[in-house]
């Protein structure tokens, strides 16, 4: 699956293994988002994590942050 935009949100849903994977992924995207000062709207479901990603500074729509932030996001799942 890949993002899709709808709603003024950027959405993925992950699956991994188990929920040790998952979470080791949320704990990777939770440093990377603080770098960059730029945080998801997330949901976790034991081996799945859900995203969706707006800017609330920009009125709560997709901006290019939320573009970066995708493509950090696929990298620390790969
Ligand atoms: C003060 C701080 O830089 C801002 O509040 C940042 C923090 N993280 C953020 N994350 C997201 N998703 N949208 C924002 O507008 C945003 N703003």
């Amino acid at each position: 699956m890949e993002w899709i935009q709808e709603n003024n949100r950027l959405k993925k849903t992950f699956k991994f293994k188990d929920f040790v994977t998952a979470f080791g992924f949320m704990s990777k995207v939770a440093l990377l988002a603080e770098k960059m000062d730029h945080h998801p709207q997330w949901t976790n479901v034991y081996n799945t994590v859900s995203f969706e990603l707006s800017t609330h500074d920009a009125g709560d729509v997709v901006t290019d942050k939320d573009h970066k932030l995708a493509k950090a996001i696929d990298a620390a799942a790969s």
